[in-house]
């Protein structure tokens, strides 16, 4: 076995001895995961070039990640700031007729911040006017689904949304509820993520979300943390003493919700070195 296959197999086991039940659960199975810093940064300062942490074997266990999950979510800051692509690309058979699989890209954005050039977009409709051209190869393309965003009602420019739609992107959109459980410090524009977990379960049927980030996204999950059946942490063996936390400085007791009464320990907790970097795996539980 190659390390890719190893890394794969090692995935399939997280999942395959999960006590997550789909039909049992209004929620897709919800995978949070990042990369950071020892000193516990996910990225340099805000609107500065996105951060390398994972070395390229951790790399790869993101992107077998991507692989498993039917779906990946970040909030409009990371879309923003890195310009992702979301893709499967560094597996075998990428683009190549491979049983390898792009997972749909879901995006909270409250206020359609959401960028028409952005690569997310470029990526989509590149792939979709190959298809229709039948350009050499096409067959063999992963395929690439456009993305899933979700804005807050009377937030958004809905001439923008338009434009979106007709690229097939879909946006779906929420009341804004200022009680909702999302305390993430971003002035009430805070989509509520039950309401959008359940969206993804009952209209997509998607029954698996990765959840990637960035900083806010990872806190609101962490206050929610019922909603949440698996943490996957790379640590990067080095300091960079500022930039954006994982988690801010503090959480106060006030913003964890009702369901999730404290931040989670983990448990059946695995951890071992890819590479240089250390990975952590766990399930999150909450004390009563
Ligand atoms: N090292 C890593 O693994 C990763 C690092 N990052 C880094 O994270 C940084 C971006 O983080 P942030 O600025 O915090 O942006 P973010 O990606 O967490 O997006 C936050 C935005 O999402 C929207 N949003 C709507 N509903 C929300 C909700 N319920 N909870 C949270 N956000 C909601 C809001 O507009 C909010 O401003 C970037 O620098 C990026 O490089 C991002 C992903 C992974
Ligand atoms: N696993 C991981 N390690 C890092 O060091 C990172 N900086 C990230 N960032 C996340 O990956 C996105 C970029 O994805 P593409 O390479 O463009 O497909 C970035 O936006 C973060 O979500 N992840």
């Amino acid at each position: 076995m190659n390390q890719e296959e190893k890394i794969k197999q090692f995935i399939e086991n997280i999942y395959s001895n999960s006590q997550y039940n789909f039909n049992d659960s209004r929620y897709p199975e919800v995978t949070l995961t990042y990369a950071q810093t020892l000193d516990g940064f996910i990225s340099g300062k805000p609107n500065t070039p996105p951060l390398l942490i994972s070395g390229k074997e951790s790399m790869l266990m993101t992107h077998c990640l991507r692989n498993k999950n039917e779906a990946i979510m970040i909030g409009i800051g990371t879309v923003l700031n890195d310009n992702p692509q979301l893709n499967v690309r560094q597996l075998t058979g990428f683009n190549n007729g491979g049983n390898v699989h792009n997972p749909q890209p879901v995006i909270l954005d409250s206020k359609l911040r959401f960028p028409l050039d952005c690569k997310l977009l470029k990526n989509y409709r590149e792939y979709k006017s190959k298809i229709e051209q039948k350009v050499e190869g096409y067959e063999k393309l992963t395929e690439i689904k456009p993305p899933i965003i979700f804005v807050n009602e009377n937030q958004y420019d809905k001439t923008k949304a338009e434009i979106l739609i007709n690229y097939n992107v879909e946006i779906n959109i929420l009341k804004n509820d200022n009680n909702n459980n999302n305390n993430n410090n971003n002035n009430g524009s805070s989509l509520d993520i039950t309401k959008v977990l359940s969206i993804l379960k009952s209209k997509y049927n998607i029954h698996s979300v990765m959840v990637e980030g960035g900083a806010q996204v990872i806190r609101t999950f962490l206050v929610n943390a019922s909603l949440i059946q698996h943490i996957i942490i790379t640590i990067g063996p080095f300091f960079i003493g500022n930039g954006v936390k994982a988690v801010g400085d503090t959480i106060e007791k006030s913003e964890l919700s009702e369901t999730s009464e404290s931040l989670p320990r983990l448990e059946n907790t695995q951890s071992f070195t890819l590479g240089q970097d250390i990975i952590i795996i766990g399930q999150p539980v909450l004390s009563s």
